[in-house]
């Protein structure tokens, strides 16, 4: 049996979550569950070390949270092991903030147990770095026969990106024509080289091919091929450069009229130069080799080095700027439509002892969460976050930290 709560009728107001991970951005998601107590009743958070859930347990306890928290070690490439534990904690929910590796084993425990799933990014084999939608949306069938909801990509980038172009499919247009998603870190943290997020993760996004949507179909491109400047609000000028991201696939199947889709990230250049040379002497291999009689992989290695993106709050300043630029028609006029969030590194660091991007993505993470529990969004199968009703979750980023900005006269992207 799952939690009494969630067999309390359609509007569902409250329950427990289990929470995967004790990462940057599990820390973030467990602050705010915690401010969230009324939906939040319980959680248990789990990852593969467990003092590190303990130390996030006794973060929020000393902050006087209401939200009973129990702590938990598991491995979540293990499915029996997520099974037990989901068993024995009863969530309404398992938000996955672990890495892309690990979506379709806790997929599958969900399954088994039939319970609620949130992730953050979509699956990707440690083997092939290659984000694609296909494994995750092969689930869609069995998760509406068990009742269950998956809610796919509810960080940033995935998550908040598709629910700024649902708003404004819903709101502003009768067709989009064309979106640039651009995601802007005007941080600075002071080391020569450091990732923001996961560097395994982090790394293997970025050196791969870029890629677009043009007409129904991907262009790819070398990495960093595509570079632009844009003067971001509340940030200033920056390089940015045309990247591939997982959300372009599930928007382009779900915005009516898209003729492209095009995703920029900025750099800074000493990012860039540390990146090219690490890759030159094939630090960033992700092929096994030999070291010293045992195998090893270069860019687990490197992540090794590199600092701890969950360390990074104290010494980070200046802000994120991420949005979506639409360009589309409303009775026959042509809209220039940009929707956009800018965050602070410092004030979310006072606030949960993170920096910005563990915080733009800790966030939605919970707000998605919260859609499904509260039953807004609880709707069996496997859904991309846009093809849900935007509203209450533009609201709610209101309240809770991600205030968001809107223009109908953006700089476009040529
Ligand atoms: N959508 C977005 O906007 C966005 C942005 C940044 C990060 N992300 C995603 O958020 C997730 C977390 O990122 P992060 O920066 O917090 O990473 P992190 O490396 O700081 O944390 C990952 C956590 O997962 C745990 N973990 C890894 N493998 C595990 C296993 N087999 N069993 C149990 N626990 C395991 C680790 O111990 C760690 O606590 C990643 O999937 C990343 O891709 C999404
Ligand atoms: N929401 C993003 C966060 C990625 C930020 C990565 N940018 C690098 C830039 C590093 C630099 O220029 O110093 C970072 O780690 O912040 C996502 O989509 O994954």
């Amino acid at each position: 049996m799952t939690s009494a709560l969630r067999q309390s009728g359609k509007e569902r107001k409250m329950g427990k979550a289990l929470i995967i991970g004790a990462g940057g951005v599990a820390g973030v998601v467990v602050h705010k569950c915690c401010q969230n107590s009324e939906v939040f009743t319980e959680i248990c958070i789990a990852s593969r070390t467990k003092s590190k859930c303990d130390a996030l347990k006794k973060q929020v306890e000393e902050k006087g949270t209401k939200t009973k928290v129990t702590t938990a070690q598991v491995d979540a490439d293990s499915v029996p092991q997520l099974v037990e534990l989901i068993n024995k904690e009863k969530p309404d929910i398992v938000i996955n903030v672990a890495l892309p590796y690990q979506d379709l084993t806790i997929m599958d425990a969900c399954l088994e147990t039939k319970t609620d799933y949130v992730d953050t990014a979509n699956y990707e084999h440690p083997d092939t770095a290659k984000f694609e939608y296909k494994y995750q949306w092969a689930y869609r069938e069995k998760f509406e026969k068990a009742g269950i909801t998956a809610l796919l990509g509810s960080g940033f980038d995935p998550g908040v990106t598709g629910v700024f172009c649902a708003y404004a499919q819903k709101h502003y247009f009768d067709e989009i024509n064309y979106i640039d998603i651009l995601d802007c870190n005007g941080g600075d943290h002071g080391y020569p080289f450091a990732t923001n997020f996961n560097p395994e993760i982090n790394i293997r996004e970025v050196s791969a091919k870029g890629s677009y949507i043009e007409d129904g179909k991907w262009v790819e491109t070398e990495p960093m091929e595509i570079k632009r400047e844009y003067d971001f609000e509340q940030v200033g000028k920056k390089d940015m450069y045309l990247l591939h991201h997982e959300e372009l696939e599930s928007l382009a199947l779900n915005i009516k009229g898209i003729k492209r889709i095009r995703f920029f990230m900025t750099f800074g250049q000493s990012y860039l130069t540390h990146l090219k040379c690490l890759e030159n002497v094939g630090m960033t291999s992700i092929k096994p080799i030999m070291y010293e009689g045992r195998e090893i992989v270069p860019l687990q290695f490197l992540k090794a080095v590199l600092p701890d993106p969950a360390s990074l709050g104290p010494r980070t300043v200046g802000k994120t700027n991420i949005g979506c630029i639409c360009i589309g028609k409303k009775d026959g006029k042509e809209v220039h439509y940009k929707v956009y969030n800018c965050c602070d590194h410092q004030e979310c660091y006072k606030e949960v002892g993170s920096q910005a991007i563990s915080y733009t993505t800790g966030v939605p993470a919970m707000i998605g969460a919260m859609m499904v529990m509260t039953g807004k969004w609880k709707k069996p199968g496997v859904y991309n976050i846009e093809e849900f009703d935007p509203d209450p979750f533009m609201d709610a980023l209101n309240k809770w930290g991600l205030p968001w900005h809107e223009t109908f006269d953006p700089e476009l992207v040529d």
